[in-house]
């Protein structure tokens, strides 16, 4: 479980979070989702204690994290792969790992298989690509058998099949209990991957529910004769629209919109569904971004 509740953050007068709230639930794994520089990274460094926040609380399984007596025993951390101990061959960064955790027996040879590692174990991690280095990122994360996982951008470097591995070894860790929290920028993957999504912009969450639900959130452009008539009788059955030029955007399936028309007897010029958009139409909207 992961709980974060009404935090704020200021980096030099400016701030970069505010009032984020954020829930992980034991059995799923959460999508953490943004632009470059809307906080992720910043509310994943304060839940893992290497940030304070100037107000708000985060916890780990109901502890702040810097009060976890052995933490790696409850958190999996991958923040960033270049903190690994580049000097270090694979193997002797987990041995420390397991040190530090006091863990007693560890088979390194079956845990270096089990990311995909078999064989690089006695290679330098600075001779690591860096998709060995998020494989090797993950065996330490995984090593004490923590009950939570926060892995930063875990997919960035894998190739198509250390993708695919990735998503499985997450949903079996969540199909076992376990609580993920991820973030990602590869918004197609983390559709497929995650069961609850966060969406944070400029700081502030502005999305956040189920995939299912944020992904079906489908829109539909429709024009007309008589633009305004239509754009009102949308309005008054409480859809969301939004006029571009001479088409109404409206967040609803075509099904909805076109009934509405048939029973205002407006004439329709257009009407298109954007359904395939899912989660990349809702970032780009809630970003206001164009699309490239
Ligand atoms: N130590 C720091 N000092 C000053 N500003 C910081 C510091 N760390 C982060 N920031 C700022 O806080 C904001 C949020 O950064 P953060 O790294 O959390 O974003 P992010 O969503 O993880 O971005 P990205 O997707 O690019 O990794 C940015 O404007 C960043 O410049």
């Amino acid at each position: 479980m992961i709980e974060v509740e009404h935090v704020t953050k200021t980096y030099r007068g400016r701030r970069v979070l505010t009032d984020v709230d954020l829930t992980c639930v034991p059995g799923t794994i959460t999508g953490f989702l943004g632009p470059n520089g809307a906080g992720k990274s910043t509310t994943m460094r304060i839940v893992v204690g290497l940030t304070r926040p100037d107000s708000g609380t985060a916890r780990v399984c109901g502890t702040p994290f810097r009060e976890l007596r052995n933490p790696g025993r409850v958190v999996g951390i991958q923040l960033d792969s270049r903190a690994l101990a580049s000097a270090r061959t694979g193997r002797e960064n987990l041995l420390l790992a397991a040190r530090t955790m006091g863990l007693a027996q560890v088979d390194l040879d079956e845990v270096l298989g089990r990311v995909g590692l078999a064989g690089h174990g006695d290679r330098r991690v600075a001779d690591y690509s860096l998709g060995m280095r998020q494989r090797l990122g993950i065996a330490q994360a995984l090593l004490g058998e923590p009950e939570v996982l926060i892995l930063d951008e875990p997919a960035n470097g894998l190739d198509p099949a250390g993708i695919v591995w990735m998503r499985t070894i997450l949903r079996r860790f969540a199909d076992d209990g376990g609580t993920v929290l991820l973030s990602s920028h590869l918004l197609h993957e983390v559709e497929r991957t995650a069961d609850h999504l966060v969406l944070v912009n400029e700081g502030v969450v502005a999305a956040s529910g189920p995939t299912r639900e944020l992904t079906a959130s489908g829109s539909t452009r429709v024009s007309a004769r008589e633009l305004d008539r239509l754009h009102q009788a949308l309005a008054e059955r409480g859809l969301t629209v939004r006029r571009d030029d001479d088409v109404l955007v409206v967040d609803a399936q075509t099904a909805a919109v076109s009934r509405v028309a048939l029973d205002e007897r407006v004439e329709l010029t257009e009407l298109t569904q954007h359904a395939g958009g899912g989660l990349e139409e809702l970032f780009l909207r809630i970003t206001g971004e164009e699309a490239a």
